[in-house]
């Protein structure tokens, strides 16, 4: 999906040379600033609130899984336990977890302080960190006994393999020989109670009841048994398509394979995930079905009986904290991912907390760069309580962009929504950029908006981590899921608590890319259907044109966060997306950050508009049948 970060009511160009990129159109009026946690929430703290309990990354063998009664008995009791804590934290989860998030990045300060700074290096994701930000997370949550790992999974070197490809045959995409769903119809879904099983009819997406058969498949069995020759063959051809040249350099190997395992493991856990959620699971798929194309016959199945992936020991297996969060521990919150309809499992993906350059992209995060009216050297603590406003209040207009809640601010975010719907009260309207100026070829050009940023307080101010004004770069806190609606829509995202109008959701995080890798990356034709651009052509107002090399834009296809999930609905959709400066006064680089339109109610799938424009034939978004179910959509009757 290619989107215009900077709004744009006309197409974009991403390249100069030959194939000239149409920007989707996407306003963005800007913001302000953020809100401030008052510091006794940090009591709070340590209480995380995880889905499931339990063991490292939910692979369970033979030899790992409980082999006794009374281990059974445990892991069972355990798994009640779970369930009641989780009933509770459901009830009592809203405001209180931003708090708690707040509290718990205390301590890991200093980790923050480092990623902050390295916004642009390799995320510190190291394998080794997440199980200590477990322990720390919930000392008295862990309700189950870790059982021991079967899958050694380093996802984050992968990237590394990447980077010793050449660029010019680099478009990074994951093979279509690395998705799981090669394996999906083998996974056979089973009741826990009844071992009712249910077949995938892929052509009705429809779940198809099954007498109960003795054997049951194994998924690691099927995840080792997959490695026939013939896929051998082919990870070693991806392998070397990553930069692995050697036929024995089983590495590279190692890590596509280790990823795939991966994916399996997560696609079993995102079933699994569902089932510990109980009712509330089933309850949230009904409400998520209702209106949308997915056959009733299924909900009414998955109502009467949440399904359950069992292993050949026959154990249905334990819950883990890297399948039940698709961050791997890299959020503040985990979350958990939910397909009750099918057995399809997430496409293939690194999730990233924070965007990384894949390459060129020429991000410069200086503090020399900042000037002192672009920061608040002189503050103390929580921007939000003083008054004046700091320097840092400047760009929305003197006021902080977020209330003492955290929240954006009800006239930004009005206007924000305004410029976006281009309504009638949106002063952006004046604003179109001087084609004179605009990089983008002035016949395309059909007017382009400058959007006003929100300015959070960064590493040149005095102020804390806590201040109410770093509400983007804190991270999520919010507890959404991100879930399968339809054989239509794919997955999205939602939220499993009420939000208030202006909550912030997420970033919008990916790899940064120069507008000429994008190209060349667009051009290599990788098979993927569903790109994720996003373009920054920010920095309107400079002086200078800025060329090919030096526009940016954001890719999520491969690495990206939930918001890569985030689906399209017209006009009047529950996000909007904002930019907002925190490292960079001149808006080069920036980060789009999405907030809430107006009250969400737990459950609802949480949607933004891509502004495509479904009749331009020479946009670059590759148009869908829009599923939206808006009144106001646009391409509902639109035929790929
Ligand atoms: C950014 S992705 C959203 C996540 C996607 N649903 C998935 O499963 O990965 C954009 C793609 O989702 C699908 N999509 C998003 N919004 C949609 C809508 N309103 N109707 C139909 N398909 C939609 C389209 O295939 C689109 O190319």
């Amino acid at each position: 999906m290619l989107v215009n970060l900077l709004e744009a009511k006309t197409p974009a160009r991403v390249t100069r040379n030959s194939s000239r990129r149409c920007a989707a159109s996407t306003e963005v009026r800007a913001a302000e600033v953020p809100v401030a946690e008052p510091n006794s929430v940090h009591k709070k703290a340590n209480k995380r609130v995880t889905f499931s309990p339990v063991s490292a990354n939910g692979e369970v063998s033979g030899a790992d899984c409980v082999k006794d009664g009374e281990k059974q008995a445990q892991i069972e009791s355990n798994h009640t336990k779970a369930a009641v804590v989780r009933q509770d934290i459901a009830c009592s989860y809203s405001h209180e977890l931003q708090l708690e998030c707040l509290s718990f990045k205390e301590t890991l300060q200093n980790d923050y302080v480092n990623d902050e700074r390295g916004l642009l290096k390799k995320p510190r994701i190291d394998a080794a960190a997440s199980p200590s930000v477990s322990r720390k997370l919930e000392p008295d949550m862990l309700l189950a006994t870790p059982s021991p790992t079967k899958v050694k999974e380093e996802p984050l070197d992968f990237p590394l393999v990447i980077q010793k490809r050449d660029a010019a045959r680099s478009p990074a995409p994951l093979p279509a020989s690395m998705s799981t769903r090669q394996h999906e119809k083998q996974i056979v879904v089973y009741n826990k109670d009844s071992a009712n099983k249910f077949r995938h009819n892929e052509s009705e997406d429809t779940l198809i009841k099954e007498k109960p058969r003795r054997k049951v498949a194994l998924l690691g069995h099927i995840e080792k048994s997959s490695q026939s020759k013939k896929e051998n063959d082919s990870l070693q051809s991806i392998a070397a398509a990553y930069g692995s040249t050697s036929d024995d350099d089983s590495g590279a190997i190692e890590k596509i394979a280790s990823m795939q395992l991966v994916q399996n493991t997560v696609h079993a856990k995102n079933t699994r995930a569902s089932i510990a959620e109980g009712k509330r699971a089933v309850s949230h798929n009904n409400l998520t079905l209702r209106g949308s194309e997915t056959s009733s016959k299924l909900a009414v199945t998955v109502k009467e009986e949440p399904a359950c992936t069992l292993y050949s020991n026959g154990h249905p297996d334990t819950h883990s904290p890297n399948c039940e969060d698709i961050s791997r521990g890299q959020e503040l919150v985990p979350i958990s991912v939910s397909n009750t309809l099918t057995c399809e499992s997430l496409p293939p993906f690194y999730y990233i907390k924070n965007s990384i350059t894949f390459q060129n992209a020429y991000v410069n995060f200086a503090l020399a760069r900042i000037g002192e009216e672009d920061c608040c050297a002189k503050c103390v603590g929580n921007c939000l309580e003083r008054y004046p406003p700091c320097h840092c209040a400047r760009e929305s207009g003197g006021e902080f962009a977020y209330d003492l809640e955290g929240r954006l601010r009800q006239s930004l975010l009005r206007e924000a929504i305004a410029d976006k719907r281009n309504t009638e009260s949106s002063s952006a309207r004046n604003k179109y950029c001087d084609k004179g100026l605009c990089f983008l070829n002035s016949e395309q050009c059909k007017g382009h908006l400058i959007r006003k940023f929100v300015k959070e307080c960064w590493s040149k101010c005095g102020c804390d981590m806590q201040c109410g004004n770093r509400v983007v770069q804190r991270g999520i806190c919010r507890k959404l899921q991100v879930s399968y609606i339809s054989k239509g829509k794919g997955w999205g995202l939602h939220t499993l608590e009420d939000l208030p109008p202006g909550t912030f959701i997420c970033e919008y995080v990916g790899e940064i890319l120069t507008n000429v890798e994008l190209d060349t990356r667009n051009k290599a034709g990788d098979g993927h259907s569903d790109h994720y651009p996003t373009l920054l052509d920010a920095d309107l107002n400079s002086e200078t044109m800025l060329r090919d090399e030096e526009l940016l834009c954001l890719d999520a296809t491969y690495y990206g966060n939930i918001a890569r999930f985030i689906n399209h609905r017209c006009y009047d959709a529950n996000l909007v997306d904002i930019p907002v400066e925190i490292e960079s006064p001149d808006h080069h680089y920036y980060h789009i950050a999405f907030f809430t339109t107006r009250p969400v109610k737990a459950l609802e799938e949480l949607t933004w508009d891509y502004c495509i424009d479904f009749e331009d034939v020479m946009h670059p978004v590759k148009a869908f049948n829009c599923l939206c179910d808006s009144q106001y959509c646009r391409g509902r009757h639109y035929r790929p």
